[in-house]
């Protein structure tokens, strides 16, 4: 990688060429690997400020679709270089194509100068390692339905919904991490049989930064953000459950340890800091800096609604996960199978692109002329609807236009969010703004319905890396624990746009013939749909 310098290896500071001398009142302490110039007593090297300001650190979003590196400003959070390299499409992928992403776009020596790193990944992947530190097979992903049966085996297994709520905060569906293993018994016990560690992608990712070119059993640790996504971790009592591990796998495996939201999990090749690390939707929270009535509704490859709260939730109906955070508190989250590819797939029907879809979507009204998707193009998590397929509704000859299909897909869309933002109400969580992020939250066709969808106003965060700058934050946090300081750096953000209803009752109307749709199609969902279909 462009950052890592060779054991022992230092990289010249400024002093060193310029030959000035450094002068107390304006030295800086940075981390060894910073400088070349001589060590202190407590093993840090001073140097002038004008050679290390602004300190940099640097946070990694490992997601579904892509990996994205922001390196920023320590004190600030300004962002001051960004990268990407694309991850392969599919629900299993080998974790070695997240390294591969990660080499790519670091290649630049877009790392160089930077002090310190966190990850921030896709939750719940079931990355299965040998004794040796191998991965098994490739890491199941979120988004992979296949484990859907084993979810309502073990939902049966340990007596119902409201066991795996006081158990673990969640209910399991097929994206948690402890179904996949079920299913990995299941179908693949040869496979199982080897397996001595299981970590999230995360983890694995963040042990990959420390040098080692496998993750050998013991040597991750993993956070309670991420954790909290296994379905054998516990956010209320703050530990592994480990008769669930058993239940799920039939035997113990090896897990991560789980450290503090401050802790430096080593270093890497170069002598960066790493910092612990957390699911890619914990780092967003981190990243926009939530206060209380703050939800995010982010649009990726999966929809996400959640909030930092400071109590556990416990939705025995399913549709809230009791995640935790990565601050020590708790992250109520709702999360949809099907968000930005949705506004992808009708591009296609529609024969253009998102540019089009979106100038398509805005020449409809509000409610599409009835026209209503069911957006359940991978299956759908919440619903619990796994092998479900879309659904077009309300079609008639008088609305059958590429305006009304492209607006209805941007509604189908949000508005299994904005159920998901009425569930985290049902849980006491605060709602009094939307924050809008993820890919498709810059498009305006979508800033556009969701004004009038949430009841509340929704700010959009200027368009940005949120996942990325959290796990940046937590990387600056890790430098001041070092330090002595206790408090998570306060970052400066820029400026939302803040959008306010101003037709909640079109947005009402949206959303009715959106659930009488759902209810027409779906009458139940819980229990619905865990077979696969016929083919
Ligand atoms: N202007 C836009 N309009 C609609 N969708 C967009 C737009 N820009 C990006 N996207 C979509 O956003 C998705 C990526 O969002 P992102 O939040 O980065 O996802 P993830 O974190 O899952 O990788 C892609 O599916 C992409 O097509
Ligand atoms: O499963 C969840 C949350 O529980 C997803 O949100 C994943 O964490 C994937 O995130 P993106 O790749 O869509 O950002």
């Amino acid at each position: 990688m462009g950052h890592a310098l060779g054991p022992g290896q230092r990289r010249p500071c400024r002093r060193d060429t310029d030959g000035s001398r450094c002068r107390r009142e304006d030295r800086l302490k940075v981390p060894r690997a910073r400088c070349a110039s001589s060590p202190d007593e407590q093993g840090w090297r001073l140097v002038r400020s004008d050679d290390v300001t602004p300190a940099l650190v640097a946070g990694i979003d490992s997601s579904t679709q892509a990996t994205k590196v922001v390196v920023c400003d320590a004190g600030t959070g300004e962002v001051v270089r960004e990268a990407r390299a694309p991850h392969p499409d599919g629900t299993e992928v080998d974790p070695e194509r997240w390294w591969e992403a990660l080499r790519a776009a670091t290649s630049d020596g877009i790392l160089d100068g930077v002090s310190a790193v966190g990850v921030g990944g896709q939750q719940h992947g079931m990355v299965a390692l040998d004794e040796d530190g191998q991965v098994l097979r490739p890491a199941l992903l979120w988004n992979d339905t296949r484990s859907a049966g084993a979810a309502g085996d073990l939902v049966s297994d340990l007596g119902g919904p409201e066991q795996w709520v006081d158990a673990v905060g969640s209910v399991p569906v097929a994206a948690l991490t402890v179904t996949k293993l079920r299913w990995l018994a299941e179908h693949e016990p040869e496979t199982a049989a080897r397996v001595a560690e299981v970590v999230l992608p995360h983890d694995w990712v963040t042990a990959r930064l420390r040098g080692a070119d496998r993750v050998r059993p013991g040597t991750a640790r993993t956070d309670r953000g991420d954790a909290s996504g296994t379905g054998y971790w516990s956010p209320h009592e703050d530990r592994y459950r480990l008769d669930i591990l058993r239940l799920a796998l039939g035997r113990d495996v090896g897990l991560p340890p789980v450290v503090g939201p401050a802790d430096t999990v080593g270093e890497a090749p170069g002598g960066m800091l790493v910092s612990a690390g957390t699911g890619d939707n914990m780092a967003a929270a981190l990243g926009l800096g939530l206060e209380p009535g703050d939800v995010v509704v982010s649009l990726g490859t999966s929809g996400t609604a959640f909030a930092v709260h400071d109590r556990p939730a416990a939705d025995p109906t399913g549709a809230v996960a009791g995640f935790a955070d990565a601050s020590g508190r708790f992250l109520p989250l709702v999360c949809t199978l099907n968000a930005a590819r949705v506004l992808t797939a009708a591009a296609t029907m529609l024969g253009t692109d998102l540019a089009g879809l979106e100038r398509l979507a805005q020449q409809s009204a509000p409610g599409a002329g009835g026209l209503v998707l069911l957006p359940y193009l991978d299956g759908e998590r919440t619903p619990d609807l796994p092998f479900a397929s879309g659904t077009l509704g309300g079609l008639r000859r008088g609305n059958a236009t590429p305006e009304n299909l492209a607006r209805a897909a941007v509604e189908g869309m949000l508005c299994g969010l904005a159920d998901g933002v009425d569930a985290l109400t049902a849980q006491g969580v605060p709602v009094r703004r939307v924050l809008l992020i993820g890919g498709a939250a810059r498009s305006t066709a979508v800033q556009v319905v969701a004004q009038n969808l949430f009841g509340v106003p929704v700010d959009v965060p200027p368009p940005g890396e949120y996942v990325a700058l959290g796990a940046a934050r937590q990387a600056a946090w890790a430098v001041a624990a070092q330090r002595g300081q206790a408090e998570l750096p306060a970052w400066s953000h820029r400026p939302a746009v803040s959008l306010r209803p101003d037709d909640p009752a079109a947005g009402t109307r949206v959303r009715e013939q959106y659930q009488a749709l759902r209810t027409a199609v779906h009458p139940t969902t819980r229990r619905e749909g865990r077979s696969e279909p016929a083919t």
